[in-house]
C-alpha cells in the first residue's frame, strides 16, 4: 500500500516542480522582453506598433532600425510585447536553424490560401517543401539565360513607348507607370507565357487580369482586421455557406478582394489549360505561344509531367502558383526600379558613369549575353545598394509555435543596465523580421550605412558583414529574405532590373522635378507626390540622351 502512495506523491512533486519551473521560465522570458529597449509608447491600450505599419511609418521604421540595438521591443495593443529582430545570429535562428518553429502568422497563411489557392505563401511543412522542390529549379540561372531574349523584346517596346512620350514633348514622365507596365508584361511573358499589355505607344491596354492583380494589394491593406479573423471564419459551416456570407458582406474592399480572387483564378485556369493543350499538341504548338515555351509555367508544366508521383503538384496548386507569381513579381520589382531611377536622378554623376559603362559594353543593343550583363560592375553595385538601403518589403512577421531562445551576436544593454545575450521568446510572440535594421546595421556596414553609395560594392565588403551569419539569400542582405521561404524570384527580378536599366539609361537621362517625392509604407513600399496624395507615382524629367 505504501509504495503506490510514495509513487503518487513523487509524481505530484515532479508535476509541481515542472509547473514552477515553467512558470518561472515564462516570468523570466517576460522580464527579459520588458527589459529590452524600444521606442516609447504613449498608450497601453493601443501601444506603438501601429506606427510601424501605417502609411507614414518611414521615420518610425528608421528609428526602430537604428536607435535601440539589434533587438527592439515594440508595444502592441493592451500591453502585448512584439520583438523587432535585426541581430544576425537571432535572424539565423529564426530563418534557418529553427525555421520550422518560426512560422508565418496563421491569418497570413489562411487568407493567402483563400485568395490564391494552395500556393507557396499559404502552405507550411511538407506541402510547402513539395511545392518549392518543383518550383526552385524553374528559376535557375540557366532558365534565366533562355528567357533573356523575351525580356529584351519587351524592354525595347518599352523604349518606344517612352520615346514617343519624350518626342511629344512630355518631359515630365511618371516612371512608376512604365516600370509597373513593364514588370507586369515581363512576368506575363516570362512567367506565364501570356501577354497582359502589348506596350503600345498609343494607349495603355486594359486587361482585366492585370487590373485585378494591381488592385489586390491596396484592397488587402483595407481589410487587415477582417484578415486576422480568417483562421476562425474558415471553420464556420460548409463552403457554400461561407461563400454566401462573403457575397452578402457589405464591405467594398472585401468585395474587391473577392472579385480579384475570382478573376485571377479564372484567368489562371484558362491560361493553364491552353498551355496544357499546346504541350500535348507538340513542339510547334508550344512555339506559337507567347514566350515560345520558355516561360516559367511552361517549364514547370513539362517538369511536372515527368516528376515522380510523390513530387508532382496537383493542377489546382499549379494554377494557384500562377496568380501568386504575378502578384509577387509586379509591385516589388516595379517600385524598386522606380527607386533606382530616383536615386540615379539624385546622383547625376553615378548616372553618367553607369551610362558610360552600359554604352561601352554595348548593353544598349540587347546583344549582351546574360552572363556579361550580370557582370557589369556598376550596374550590379547600383542594384545591390538600392536593395540594401531601400528594401521594398519590411512587413515580414514570424511567430514561434513553441517556446524558443534567440541567441544574439551583439549583446543588448537592458533598461536596468544588465547585459542580455539571449532572448527567451515564449510561444506565440509576434516577431518582425528587421530587414532594414540588418541592411543598415552600422556595426556591420559602417557609419555611412544610411548613405546611397554604390561604390561600397566595388571593393570587398567590410569584414564584419562577411563574418556575420546574416541569413539573406542575396548578398548579405535581408531584402529577399533567406532560408526555405526566401524569395524564389530574386534572379528573375535582378535580370528584369538590369535589362530595363541597360536599355533605358543608355537611351534617356533622368532628372528630379520640383515635386517632392514621399515613400509610403505598405506590404510593398510605393512613392507618391508629397505625403498625402493617394496616387502611386514618381514623376521625373526624362530626356533623350544625346552623346
Ligand atoms: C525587388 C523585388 C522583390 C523583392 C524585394 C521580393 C521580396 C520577397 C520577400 C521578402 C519574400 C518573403 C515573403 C515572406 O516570407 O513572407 C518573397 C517571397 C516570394 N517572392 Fe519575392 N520579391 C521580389 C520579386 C519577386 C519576383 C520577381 C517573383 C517572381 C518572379 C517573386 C516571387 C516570390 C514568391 C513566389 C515568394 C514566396 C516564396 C515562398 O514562400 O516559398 N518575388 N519575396
Amino acid at each position: 500500500m505504501a509504495a503506490p502512495i510514495v509513487l503518487l506523491y513523487g509524481l505530484l512533486a515532479l508535476g509541481a516542480m515542472w509547473f514552477v519551473r515553467r512558470q518561472s521560465k515564462h516570468r523570466n522570458a517576460h522580464h527579459v522582453m520588458r527589459n529590452i529597449p524600444g521606442p516609447p509608447s504613449r498608450s497601453w491600450m493601443k501601444g506603438n506598433v501601429m506606427q510601424f505599419f501605417t502609411r507614414h511609418g518611414q521615420e518610425f521604421q528608421r528609428d526602430v532600425a537604428l536607435n535601440y540595438g539589434s533587438v527592439v521591443r515594440l508595444e502592441g495593443p493592451l500591453g502585448r510585447k512584439i520583438l523587432y529582430v535585426a541581430d544576425p545570429k537571432a535572424l539565423h535562428t529564426i530563418i534557418i536553424k529553427e525555421e520550422h518553429v518560426f512560422e508565418e502568422p496563421e491569418p497570413f497563411l489562411v487568407s493567402n490560401n483563400l485568395i490564391f489557392g494552395e500556393c507557396l505563401i499559404g502552405s507550411l511543412g511538407d506541402i510547402h517543401k513539395r511545392q518549392r522542390k518543383m518550383l526552385t529549379p524553374v528559376f535557375s540561372v540557366n532558365h534565366m539565360r533562355h528567357m533573356l531574349p523575351v525580356f529584351n523584346t519587351v524592354v525595347f517596346k518599352l523604349r518606344e513607348v517612352v520615346l514617343a512620350k519624350v518626342r511629344e514633348g512630355e518631359k515630365e514622365i511618371d516612371v512608376l507607370e512604365w516600370t509597373g507596365r513593364v514588370a507586369l508584361e515581363l512576368i506575363g511573358q516570362g512567367g506565364l507565357g501570356y501577354s497582359f499589355d502589348p506596350l503600345d505607344s498609343e494607349k495603355e491596354a486594359r486587361n482585366e487580369y492585370g487590373d485585378a492583380i494591381k488592385s489586390l494589394l491596396p484592397a488587402m491593406m483595407n481589410i487587415e482586421q477582417l484578415r486576422q479573423l480568417t483562421p476562425h471564419l474558415v471553420k464556420m459551416g460548409p463552403r457554400w455557406f461561407r461563400r454566401l456570407a462573403v457575397d452578402l458582406f457589405p464591405n467594398a474592399h472585401l468585395q474587391t478582394v473577392k472579385h480579384v480572387s475570382d478573376t485571377m483564378s479564372e484567368r489562371s485556369q484558362n491560361i493553364f489549360h491552353e498551355k496544357k493543350v499546346a504541350l500535348n499538341n507538340g513542339d510547334e504548338a508550344v512555339l506559337r505561344q507567347v514566350g515560345e515555351g520558355r516561360d516559367i509555367m511552361s517549364i514547370l508544366l513539362r517538369a511536372n509531367t515527368t516528376a515522380s508521383e510523390q513530387d508532382k503538384l496537383p493542377e489546382s496548386e499549379m494554377i494557384a502558383q500562377m496568380s501568386l507569381l504575378v502578384f509577387a513579381a509586379t509591385d516589388t520589382t516595379s517600385n524598386t526600379l522606380a527607386r533606382i531611377l530616383q536615386s540615379l536622378a539624385e546622383h547625376s554623376d553615378v548616372q553618367s558613369k553607369l551610362r558610360e559603362e552600359l554604352l561601352h559594353a554595348g548593353a544598349d543593343t540587347g546583344d549582351l549575353s546574360y552572363d556579361d550583363l550580370m557582370k557589369l560592375p556598376l550596374l550590379d553595385a547600383i542594384c545591390r545598394e538600392t536593395l540594401r538601403l531601400y528594401p521594398p518589403v519590411t512587413i515580414l512577421l514570424r511567430v514561434p509555435r513553441k517556446d524558443s531562445v534567440l541567441p544574439l551576436s551583439e549583446p543588448v544593454v537592458g533598461l536596468d543596465g544588465s547585459i542580455i545575450k539571449d532572448v527567451p521568446v515564449p510561444k506565440g510572440t509576434e516577431i518582425i523580421i528587421g530587414t532594414l535594421g540588418s541592411n543598415v546595421n552600422k556595426s556591420l556596414w559602417g557609419e555611412d550605412s544610411l548613405e546611397w553609395k554604390p561604390e561600397r560594392w566595388l571593393s570587398p565588403l567590410p569584414r564584419a558583414v562577411n563574418d556575420a551569419p546574416i541569413p539573406g539569400v542575396y548578398s548579405n542582405l535581408m531584402t529577399f529574405l533567406g532560408g526555405k521561404r526566401a524569395c524564389i524570384g530574386f534572379k528573375f527580378s535582378e535580370m528584369e532590373m538590369k535589362v530595363v536599366l541597360a536599355v533605358m539609361v543608355s537611351n534617356f537621362t533622368f532628372e528630379l522635378t520640383e515635386k517632392e517625392i514621399g515613400w509610403n509604407v505598405a506590404l510593398v513600399w510605393y512613392p507618391t507626390v508629397g505625403k498625402d496624395d493617394d496616387r502611386p507615382q514618381l514623376p521625373l524629367k526624362v530626356r533623350l540622351y544625346k552623346p
